[in-house]
């Protein structure tokens, strides 16, 4: 019911108005403010704007007060080290403050992620190529960027008419369905789908295979370990878990993460095979449920000696010889930390044994039966990879390298060096724990020796 007049200069909203009455007294503005007239109007008035707003008048003001700080320090000859000190915590808490929230908003908004935002370099997409590249050096946000690499460079987005929004859709839940735990994370997913890559570019794969064994092949490494939980199979069936009982005891982690792959390609937004014909879709399904099944390390000699039958008079045309290749593929991506340089292996070693041993704390609390090579007080790093080495990863990678003699210098090289690396720290250990042993054994029979004396002093003594 008010007449309000209002001073010329425009309100905006951040402007703080205060009102007037005609004898210029300021009026409380409330319900019960008295009704005005066109005689006895009230008046408004800009009396300052909010603080946001204010912040770039004051601009000319910091520059000026950067350039005395500036001028002080010139003065002053050199930085003083307790300045040098602080501007240097101040930057690594910004980067820090960076990362998190790359992080943060990588994990809550797909739209944040912008794909293309990264420039990949010819090198980087050569260098994406070999069994070396080094996976600590990249943001998780940047793998997704590289994994699509993958599959523009392997021309699958033109043979299968896959729209580049439904891949990064893809890629994007893909990576939302991995858990934050010590080894079976994001990270080895892509290094996983990295080594297969690699793998088919070192064996000329592309001219061996069809474009659609190749799709199987990268997505099965992509999804193959989808939702795992941080524990192994031997676990679930000991601890009853859902999983061991949905697939009644058989290989339920893989069977899980397939159905976990399928989920996702059953989302319209996410699905990168829905312009294949239903043939196609199902032998790309048929194909992955093989390879994925075919991780569990349960049926490593059973899959490894078909392979070996075969390796003879292996053909590339004949379907169950692909077939079996093709699981090989997946198996030896999964475990080939080992083939890649030590500086990349070793930590995920670390993070291996942090899951291992995770897993056996909790079967001791639980009282399951504890897996004997998960048992911090039964293995170490070198004791746990000379074992794998040996008897897992030589045998596999020898028997890959008789089909594609290239790979001796790629992966079964610097797997024989792991193998002494690991070798030599092990005999390192055992001869310091002979010394420990040795100088043990010494202590106790000279307190026995001293033992004996004084026996004899006071026997003595007291004849
Ligand atoms: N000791 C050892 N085991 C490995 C290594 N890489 C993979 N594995 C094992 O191989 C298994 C492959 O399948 P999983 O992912 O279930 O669990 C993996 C580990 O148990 C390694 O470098 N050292
Ligand atoms: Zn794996």
């Amino acid at each position: 019911s008010c007449v309000c007049q209002i001073k010329k200069e425009k309100a905006e909203p951040h402007h703080i108005l205060k009102m007037y009455n005609m004898s210029g007294t300021v009026v409380n503005i409330s319900p019960r403010l008295e009704a005005n007239s066109a005689d006895s109007c009230y008046r408004l008035e800009v009396v300052a704007s909010d603080l946001q707003s204010e912040t770039c008048k004051l601009s000319p003001a910091l520059d000026r007060l950067h350039q005395l700080e500036r001028k002080v320090i010139e003065d002053m000859a050199k930085t003083p080290e307790i300045i040098c000190e602080l501007k240097n915590q101040v930057e690594s808490f910004k980067k820090k403050l960076e990362v998190s929230t790359a992080e943060t908003s990588l994990s809550s908004e797909p739209a944040s992620l912008n794909f293309s935002s990264l420039q990949v370099t010819e090198e980087v997409r050569e260098h994406l190529k070999t069994p070396t590249f080094d996976n600590w050096q990249w943001e998780e946000a940047e793998m997704l960027v590289l994994l699509q690499v993958m599959y523009t460079d392997l021309d699958f987005l033109t043979a299968f008419q896959i729209e580049p929004e439904a891949l990064q859709n893809f890629l994007f839940e893909v990576y939302c369905h991995y858990n934050n735990i010590p080894f079976h994370n994001f990270q080895h997913c892509f290094c996983v789908t990295q080594m297969m890559y690699g793998l088919i570019w070192l064996t000329d794969l592309r001219n061996k295979l069809s474009r659609v064994d190749l799709l199987i092949m990268l997505t099965s490494a992509l999804c193959h370990d989808l939702d795992h939980p941080g524990y192994n199979n031997v676990y679930q069936i000991n601890a009853q878990t859902d999983l061991a009982l949905r697939y009644n005891d058989i290989s339920p982690l893989e069977n899980h993460h397939c159905a976990v792959a399928f989920g996702i390609l059953a989302k319209p937004e996410c699905n990168i095979l829905k312009n294949l014909s239903n043939e196609q879709y199902k032998l790309i399904r048929g194909g992955m449920i093989k390879c994925i099944l075919a991780t569990d390390m349960s049926r490593h000699n059973e899959i490894l000696n078909k392979f070996k039958a075969m390796q003879p008079v292996f053909n590339f045309t004949n379907k169950e010889h692909k077939e079996v290749l093709m699981k090989i593929m997946v198996k030896v991506s999964d475990i080939s930390n080992e083939a890649r340089p030590m500086e990349v292996a070793e930590p995920w070693l670390d993070c291996l044994l942090q899951e291992f041993f995770n897993q056996s704390d909790t079967e001791k609390l639980k009282g399951l039966p504890v897996t004997p090579f998960m048992d911090r007080d039964k293995v170490s790093k070198p004791s746990s990879q000379t074992s794998f080495i040996r008897f897992v990863l030589l045998p596999l990678f020898t028997e890959l390298t008789k089909l594609f003699p290239c790979l001796e210098q790629h992966i079964l090289e610097p797997v024989r060096r792991a193998l002494e690396y690991y070798s030599d720290m092990e005999k390192a250990t055992k001869e310091e724990e002979g010394v420990k042993t040795g100088f043990v054994s010494y202590f106790i029979l000279s307190v026995l020796k001293l033992n004996c004396r004084i026996q004899i002093c006071f026997m003595k003594v007291f004849q």
